[in-house]
C-alpha cells in the first residue's frame, strides 16, 4: 500500500513541513452555515455529540470546505462531567450549566460506566477514520482536569474560575482528589480514543492561564504530566498536543515537564519567545481569531508574521484559541490560501 502523508503527524515528529499544516480549533462550529443547519435538526448540543451519524457530519463540513490537513473529533471537553452524572446541559445563549460539586460529590465519583457511556463518539472516531481522506491526521481530545473541574466545581462558566480558585484554598485535599480522578478517567478516555482511531489527541487546557506560578505546577503541569504518562504506558506510539492557554512564560518547563509532543500557544505568546519554546519540539498556533473575523491587512499580516517567525520549523499552524461565530468563511478560505502560498 502506498505511504499516506500525514503531515500534522509529521510535525509531531519533530519535522519541518512546508508550508506547515494548518488545523483550526473549533473548525466544525457556528460560522458554518452547514454546522448551523445541521444542529438546528439535532436536538440539543448533547444529542449532536452523541449522534454518530450527525457528529461525523459535522466534523466532516470544514474538511470539506477548506480541506484541513487535520479533522477534530466533534465533541465536548464537558462530556466527561456528562458521563459522570453532573446534569450537564448546553442552553442557548448562556453556555454549558451542570450541578456544581462539593466535597462529598468528590467522594462518590466512581469511573465505572464511563466507557459505556461514551461508546458513541468511539463510534464517531473509528467511522470517521473510515471516511476521511487518508491523509488527514484525526484528532481526538479531552479537557485537562483544571479545566473540566473548574466547570465542575462552578456548575458554569465563570470570567476567572473564582469559585474553583476558592475552593481549591479552603479545600486542598478533595480537589487534589478530583483532579487525580479526573487526569485517570481522562487518560482511558484518550486511550480509547485512539484505540478507536485517532492518530493523535490534544489536552485542552483553557484556563491554565488564571493560576499563580505554584497552582500551576500542582493543577495544570503534574495532572496532565499524569495523563500522559498513563496514556503512553499503555500506547507508548500515542502523539500528543497540550494547550495550555494563558500559561504565558511557564510554557517553557510545561513541555519539558508533562512529556507533550507539541505545545499549542495563545495569540498573547510573543513570537520572539515562541521561536525559543520551538527549539525545544513543536509548537502549534497563534493566530488571534479577531484576526480572521477582521481579514483584510490585519489577517494577512498576522498569518505572514507567524510564518516568517515560525516557519522554518515544526509548526502546525493553528489559531490562538477556537474560531468564534462572527467569522466569515470566506475569510477562512483567505487564510489557509495564503498559508499554502496559493494564490
Ligand atoms: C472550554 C471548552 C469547552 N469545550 C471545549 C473547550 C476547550 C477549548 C476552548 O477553550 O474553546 C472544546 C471543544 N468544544 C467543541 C469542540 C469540537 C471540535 C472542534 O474544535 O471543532 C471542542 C474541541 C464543540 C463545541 N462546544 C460548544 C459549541 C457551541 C454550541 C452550539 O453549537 O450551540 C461547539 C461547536 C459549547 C461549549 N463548550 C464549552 C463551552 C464554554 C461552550 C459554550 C461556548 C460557546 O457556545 O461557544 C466547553
Amino acid at each position: 500500500m502506498a505511504e499516506t502523508r500525514r503531515k500534522v503527524l509529521e510535525v509531531l515528529d519533530g519535522k519541518t513541513v512546508s508550508p506547515p499544516p494548518i488545523w483550526l480549533m473549533r473548525q466544525a462550529g457556528r460560522y458554518l452555515p452547514e454546522y448551523r443547519a445541521t444542529r438546528a435538526v439535532a436536538g440539543s448540543f448533547l444529542d449532536l455529540c452523541y449522534t454518530p451519524d450527525l457528529a461525523v457530519e459535522v466534523t466532516l463540513q470544514p474538511i470539506r470546505r477548506y480541506a484541513f490537513d487535520a479533522a477534530i473529533l466533534f465533541s465536548d471537553i464537558l462530556v466527561i462531567p456528562d458521563a459522570l452524572k453532573r446534569n450537564v446541559r448546553f442552553e442557548e445563549g448562556h453556555g454549558p450549566k451542570m450541578d456544581p460539586i462539593d466535597v462529598d460529590g468528590i467522594r462518590a465519583l466512581k469511573a465505572d460506566g464511563i466507557s459505556n457511556y461514551l461508546k458513541p463518539v468511539f463510534e464517531t472516531v473509528s467511522r470517521l477514520r473510515a471516511e476521511l481522506p487518508r491523509e488527514t491526521t484525526l484528532l481526538g481530545f479531552c479537557g485537562a482536569p483544571w479545566t473540566v473541574a473548574t466547570y465542575m466545581i462552578a456548575g458554569h462558566g465563570t470570567p476567572d474560575q473564582a469559585p474553583a480558585r476558592l475552593f481549591a484554598y479552603r479545600n486542598p485535599e478533595a480537589f487534589q482528589r478530583l483532579l487525580t480522578f479526573l487526569a485517570e478517567v481522562s487518560a482511558d478516555y484518550l486511550v480509547e480514543q485512539i484505540d478507536a482511531g485517532a492518530d493523535a489527541v490534544q489536552i485542552f487546557d483553557s484556563w491554565a492561564g488564571v493560576l499563580g506560578e505554584e497552582e500551576f505546577e500542582r493543577f495544570a503541569v503534574k495532572p496532565v504530566a499524569r495523563m500522559i504518562a498513563s496514556v503512553r504506558a499503555r500506547r507508548p506510539q500515542a502523539k500528543i498536543i497540550a494547550f495550555a492557554k494563558g500559561a504565558g512564560l511557564l510554557l517553557k518547563q510545561y513541555r519539558q515537564k508533562t512529556g507533550a509532543d507539541a505545545i499549542g500557544l495563545d495569540w498573547t505568546v510573543p513570537l520572539s519567545f515562541a521561536v525559543d519554546l520551538q527549539k525545544d519540539g513543536p509548537v502549534q498556533g497563534n493566530l488571534d481569531p479577531m484576526r480572521v473575523v477582521s481579514g483584510g491587512a490585519a489577517l494577512d499580516q498576522g498569518i505572514d508574521r507567524i510564518l516568517d517567525a515560525l516557519g522554518n520549523g515544526p509548526l502546525i499552524f493553528n489559531l490562538g484559541h477556537g474560531i468564534t461565530p462572527q467569522a466569515d468563511p470566506e475569510n477562512v478560505s483567505a487564510l489557509v490560501s495564503r498559508v499554502r502560498g496559493e494564490p
